[in-house]
């Protein structure tokens, strides 16, 4: 911040912060000790303040292994070193213990006022290490520029930051795409996702050892379509003419489609928002052609399968079904997604310029790429089916004290349905649903549960069903 504040004088170029566009510049008008006046470029006058910086790195009594207090080290050294690149702080305080967690919280409060880049080209920059000065105004602004001439991609060094377009843009992605920057030397062409897709490779190939490519962000950011374009490119480059129908790269690019399907729903911020995190591993040859991959999914959100709220829907697959041909609808026993109770908690069933029906039978094509049987795929949709009768169950108070039975025939209906899809006794399925067992060291006691208890354990069964079904 000293030296950011001794470069900002009276007329300087200035960032300032603004709660309606974030960033707002202007031009110093006074500074009065730590009061300066601005006048921004809408012609409004702020007043600020330069208000001193504290980081504290919160330390706890909890005693770590000698390496562990060596990475929080070099984290707290690497801290440093970043708020001292960008120069926004006057007042720098930082309190260490030899005791400290790996988690730790930063606390800062930072200054209101940032000089303002004067010499800045046009178009942006296409690497942020560019800029003078690397503070957060200077690098949406940056992002924004380049983002208005449709410029989705910038660098940070090797880091590359996407900004999500929002719109379909097949020119970026196409094979003549690909084509230019397979081989290309990194930071010879535009930032661009198949770049650092390229230099994983060439580094892997080169080099003999593995690489990882890191995608994060918030929902809605693009990982998910970050991460599919990275698979394109690799397929591209590792791909070969396999001999039998489908190839390796087929399979890793198809499974993408059926992962969605099952683990995708619509959420308020994203129509197709991913509700797993998921971990993919390309296997290459020595030649760096693509031999295998494997992808390990983690923590589904297991709570959407009997909970939504309005606007959002459930997983994908749920009204894939419900639009499936009609002898499938007929043979699963559905009916429409606003009959059954895990779905008609939110209004919302269809999306705009999504065709349930056509998704279905390209989810089914995916899944015979990848090698899902017939008999599997029968399976998988069996226990999708079963989960929405399961959620129609409704039960009644029974007979005895604190116990429940199946409201009416339509839950009846529902649950013999349930059984038959899942091949299991109706008996033994209504009695896991409204009979809890207790295990002592010294016998096995059978509880009856009273219709809240039994809503409950058959969310947790609809649950444990449906989690099970995405591990396998
Ligand atoms: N490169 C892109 N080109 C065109 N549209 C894109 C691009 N990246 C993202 N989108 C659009 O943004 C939407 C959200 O992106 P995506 O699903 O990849 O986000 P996400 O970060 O994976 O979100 P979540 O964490 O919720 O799963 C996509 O459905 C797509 O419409």
């Amino acid at each position: 911040m000293q030296a950011a504040t001794e470069k900002i004088t009276v007329g300087s170029q200035v960032w300032v912060a603004d709660p309606s566009v974030a960033w707002i510049d202007g031009e110093m008008l006074k500074i009065d000790g730590t009061e300066a006046e601005i006048r921004t470029s809408d012609g409004k006058k702020v007043s600020c303040s330069y208000a001193p910086i504290s980081i504290f790195i919160l330390s706890t009594n909890f005693t770590i292994s000698s390496e562990k207090k060596a990475g929080c080290q070099l984290c707290a050294c690497k801290l440093i070193e970043f708020m001292d690149a960008i120069q926004s702080f006057n007042q720098f305080q930082l309190l260490t213990s030899l005791t400290f967690r790996h988690i730790y919280n930063v606390v800062t409060k930072l200054s209101k006022v940032y000089p303002k880049e004067m010499d800045y080209p046009d178009g942006g920059v296409d690497d942020m290490t560019k800029l003078s000065y690397l503070h957060e105004p200077g690098v949406l602004h940056n992002l924004a520029i380049r983002y208005e001439r449709d410029k989705l991609y910038t660098y940070t060094g090797n880091i590359l930051i996407a900004v999500n377009p929002f719109q379909s843009l097949p020119h970026l992605y196409d094979a003549h795409m690909m084509e230019k920057y397979k081989g290309a030397e990194f930071g010879d062409l535009s930032p661009h996702v198949f770049a650092i897709a390229e230099i994983a490779f060439r580094e892997m190939v080169n080099g003999g050892k593995s690489n990882s490519i890191l995608v994060s962000g918030e929902s809605g950011a693009g990982k998910t379509e970050t991460t599919k374009m990275l698979m394109r490119y690799l397929a591209h480059v590792g791909g070969h003419k396999g001999t039998e129908g489908r190839t390796v790269e087929q399979q890793v690019l198809e499974s993408n489609p059926v992962l969605e399907a099952f683990g995708n729903a619509k959420t308020v911020r994203n129509n197709n928002s991913s509700r797993f995190g998921k971990f993919v591993e390309i296997q290459f040859d020595k030649r760096g052609r693509i031999s295998g991959a494997a992808i390990r999914t983690y923590l589904l959100e297991r709570s959407r399968v009997c909970q939504i709220s309005d606007p959002e829907r459930n997983y994908h697959c749920f009204y894939l079904l419900c639009a499936a041909p009609p002898e499938e609808v007929k043979k699963y026993k559905l009916g429409d997604p606003t009959s059954f109770h895990y779905l008609n908690q939110s209004n919302c069933y269809e999306l705009v310029g999504v065709n349930d029906a056509h998704d279905y039978l390209a989810t089914r094509r995916a899944m015979d790429t990848i090698g899902i049987s017939q008999k599997e795929q029968d399976a998988i949709f069996r226990v999708v089916a079963s989960i929405l009768h399961l959620g129609n169950l409704e039960f009644a108070k029974g007979e005895e004290i604190d116990s429940a039975i199946l409201k009416d025939e339509k839950s009846k209906f529902h649950l013999q349905v349930t059984a038959e899809l899942l091949m299991c006794d109706l008996h033994a399925l209504e009695d896991s649903l409204l009979k809890r067992l207790m295990v002592t060291p010294e016998e096995v006691i059978k509880r009856s549960l009273d219709p809240q208890g039994a809503t409950f354990s058959r969310d947790s069964l609809a649950k444990t069903l449906y989690s099970r079904l995405f591990d396998w």
